[in-house]
């Protein structure tokens, strides 16, 4: 605090921000404007916070992760037939298939990206798979709703503005499931570069071994030491839509443990034909001037594959300051 009592900017050494979901959905009124107030402080001040108490049942992520292990642990003959093709190809998966991909100076995973919202896809095995993860999303889909309705009152709209502006009933909505091989399967470097994601908000849940980091005031943090909770972390159209405001957040993983680290990543974005651009609610002042060009989500999509083969990133195509 400052002398005049105000809240002072972050400090590096400040934790990073725990979001309590049943305190959205089932506190009193007063607790719920509390956590709205401390859902937009963590997305203006960090970009990111981890969220407990989210209802989503400890077994089913369990499952989740053990199903996940199973895909992963399948013969390349196998996955083959997930193979990844184009960024809007339903069921994606890259894996080392040819052994000359696993270039030891690269950092290193296999993934598999599924679409899994306005429409429903997922491999046909192991069995079992595709009606757990078929529950898992729905589930994670719901508290990522929640999170966005209490979003959007934290930017000063009603709860159901920003599903309204950006048709969220029919969101675009992933899977990823990434997996980094334990070290006595691969002994490179296993992580994944600094990047953002798209879309409004992702939900990621880690098999409990470390390895993701978000950039904060200059310096990479880690994101693991709460237990049993998800790290959301907003994304490009959280920035854009907000005109800035609640910037996307870079974040990276790399793997030090040498156990198999599994991530269940949920970015969850605005449906694929809407254009998105910053609120005209928050232009609507004189003094408010746009620093995003709209873009359709589906092309933002396609742009940022395109651009991420040559090192660039969509992002800096739409910022206008
Ligand atoms: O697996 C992780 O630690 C990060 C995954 C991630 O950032 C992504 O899939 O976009
Ligand atoms: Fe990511």
């Amino acid at each position: 605090m400052s002398s005049n009592g105000a809240p002072t900017s972050l400090e590096p050494q400040d934790p990073m921000p725990v979001i309590d979901y049943s305190l959205l959905t089932s506190g009193t009124a007063h607790e719920r404007s509390k956590v709205i107030q401390d859902i937009g402080k963590a997305c203006e001040d960090w970009g990111c916070f981890m969220l407990v108490n989210h209802g989503i049942p400890e077994i089913l992520i369990a499952e989740m992760m053990h199903a996940s292990n199973e895909f992963f642990n399948m013969t390349t003959e196998e996955k083959l037939e997930f193979e990844a093709h184009g960024v809007l190809d339903p069921i994606r998966c890259s894996t080392g298939f040819n052994p000359d991909n696993k270039n030891k100076d690269l950092l290193w995973r296999e993934y598999l990206r599924l679409i899994v919202h306005p429409d429903f896809n997922c491999p046909h095995k192991p069995p079992g798979f595709s009606e757990l993860a078929s529950i898992y999303v729905k589930k994670t889909r719901m508290v990522a709703m929640e999170l966005v309705k209490g979003v959007s009152e934290s930017l000063g709209f009603e709860a159901s503005y920003m599903n309204e502006e950006l048709n969220l009933d029919s969101g675009f909505q992933l899977l990823a499931i990434n997996y980094y091989p334990s070290l006595m399967e691969f002994d490179g470097k296993r992580g994944l570069m600094p990047h953002t994601d798209h879309g409004l908000l992702t939900l990621l849940y880690e098999n409990g071994v470390p390895g993701l980091e978000v950039l904060q005031n200059g310096k990479w943090i880690g994101m693991s030491d709460v237990p049993n909770a998800f790290a959301i972390l907003n994304s490009d159209h959280m920035e854009i839509f907000s005109n800035g405001k609640y910037k996307s957040k870079l974040h990276r993983t790399i793997v030090k443990d040498k156990r198999t680290r599994i991530t269940l990543v949920n970015p969850n974005g605005p449906s694929l034909d809407t254009t998105v651009g910053p609120s005209s609610r928050l232009l609507e002042h004189d003094t408010c001037l746009p620093r995003y060009l709209p873009m359709k989500y589906s092309e933002y999509l396609k742009l940022q594959t395109k651009l991420t083969m040559e090192g660039k990133h969509a992002f800096d195509k739409i910022r206008l300051l």
